[in-house]
C-alpha cells in the first residue's frame, strides 16, 4: 500500500531534481554534487554534497542508504549504516561514504552515490522505571546476540 507525503526540496545542485527511476521504487536516488571528479581512497572516509537541501512533516525522516551496486562492484558503503535526516534538519543533505576495497573507486560529478527512502517514525514517551522487574517478563528474557542458535 503506498503513501505519499508532501516534501519540500530546494536543489542547489548542478543536477536536475531527484528522480525515483521506477514507479515502484521506494528510494530516490541522490547525486554527487561535485564540480571535479573525486578519487575516493581506500579506508578514508568523504563528505560528499548533494546541493539538496528538503523539508518534511514532523514524524517522518529520510533514511539515506547505500546502492547496492556501487557496493557490490566497488566496496562504496555509508560509515554511519543508515544516515538519518531529521525533519527539523535545515541544511544540506551529505553522504558519508566509504570504500571499503583496496583499490580506488573514482567518483564522477552528478554520480548517483546514495538513495533516499522516507519513512514514518514513532517517537517515544519514556516512562522511567526503577529496576528490571519491572519490565514485563517474557520468554526470551535477556537471551539475544543469538542464543536461540544460528
Ligand atoms: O548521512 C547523513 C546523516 C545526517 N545528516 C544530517 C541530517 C541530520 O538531521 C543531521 C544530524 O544527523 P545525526 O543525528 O545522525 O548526527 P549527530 O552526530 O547526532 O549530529 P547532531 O548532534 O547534529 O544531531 O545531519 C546528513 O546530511 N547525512
Ligand atoms: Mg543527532
Amino acid at each position: 500500500m503506498m503513501k505519499n507525503c508532501n516534501v519540500k526540496i530546494l536543489n542547489k545542485s548542478d543536477y536536475p531534481l531527484p528522480e525515483y527511476q521506477t514507479q515502484g521504487s521506494a528510494g530516490v536516488d541522490l547525486r554527487a554534487n561535485i564540480e571535479e571528479k573525486l578519487i575516493i581512497m581506500p579506508k578514508k572516509v568523504y563528505q560528499i554534497p548533494t546541493g539538496i537541501f528538503i523539508e518534511m512533516p514532523l514524524g517522518i525522516e529520510a533514511q539515506i542508504r547505500a546502492r547496492s551496486g556501487l557496493a557490490l562492484k566497488h566496496g562504496l558503503a555509508l560509515v554511519n549504516g543508515i544516515g538519518t535526516i531529521d525533519p527539523d534538519y535545515r541544511g544540506e543533505i551529505k553522504i558519508i561514504l566509504i570504500n571499503l576495497l583496496d583499490r580506488p573507486y573514482q567518483l564522477e560529478p552528478g554520480e548517483r552515490i546514495a538513495q533516499m527512502v522516507f519513512s514514518e517514525y514513532i517517537k517515544a514517551d519514556f516512562m522511567a522505571v526503577a529496576s528490571i522487574e519491572e519490565l514485563e517478563s517474557s520468554e526470551r528474557g535477556d537471551g539475544g546476540f543469538g542464543h536461540s542458535g544460528k
